[in-house]
């Protein structure tokens, strides 16, 4: 099975953790923390900076590691490495989302994560 290498944020301004909806595609309106596919020659950091300018229009500081998550979905393994991050620059724009959510840990069950999330919402919460 393809392996997909994804960088994921989790972007934190104080007690609240920014979530966003996926606009299109295969899992179309469900949530996820931005970011995306690494690109050859990238480190995860790198990617996620050049995926949140994309994606939302903000430059951010990477912050602490969270976990990577190695999961199974039916049509490829995804190896996905999660960072908590703080934004430096701009307010987000959803130039690719459908929606976006700024959630305390308590609302952070009310979405609906991709199933690859939901190790990093525990995660989330045993830190918090
Ligand atoms: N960015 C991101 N992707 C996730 C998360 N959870 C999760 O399962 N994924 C999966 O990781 C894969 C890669 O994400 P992506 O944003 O580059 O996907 P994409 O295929 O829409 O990008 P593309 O259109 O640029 O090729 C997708 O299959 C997505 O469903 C998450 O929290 N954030």
């Amino acid at each position: 099975m393809k392996t997909i290498e994804v960088v994921a944020g989790v972007i934190r301004d104080g007690e609240k953790f920014f979530a966003t909806q996926r606009g299109y595609g295969e899992f179309k309106d469900g949530w996820e923390f931005p970011g995306g596919k690494l690109e050859p020659g990238e480190t995860p950091e790198e990617a996620l900076v050049r995926e949140l300018k994309e994606e939302l229009a903000i430059d951010i500081l990477v912050k602490d590691f969270i976990c990577t998550v190695e999961y199974d979905y039916p049509k490829f393994h995804l190896t996905m490495h999660c960072f908590y991050c703080e934004i430096q620059r701009g307010t987000p724009q959803l130039l690719e989302h459908e929606n976006a959510k700024w959630l305390s840990l308590a609302e952070l069950n009310s979405v609906n994560f991709l199933p690859a999330d939901v190790e990093v919402v525990k995660k989330i919460k045993r830190e918090f």
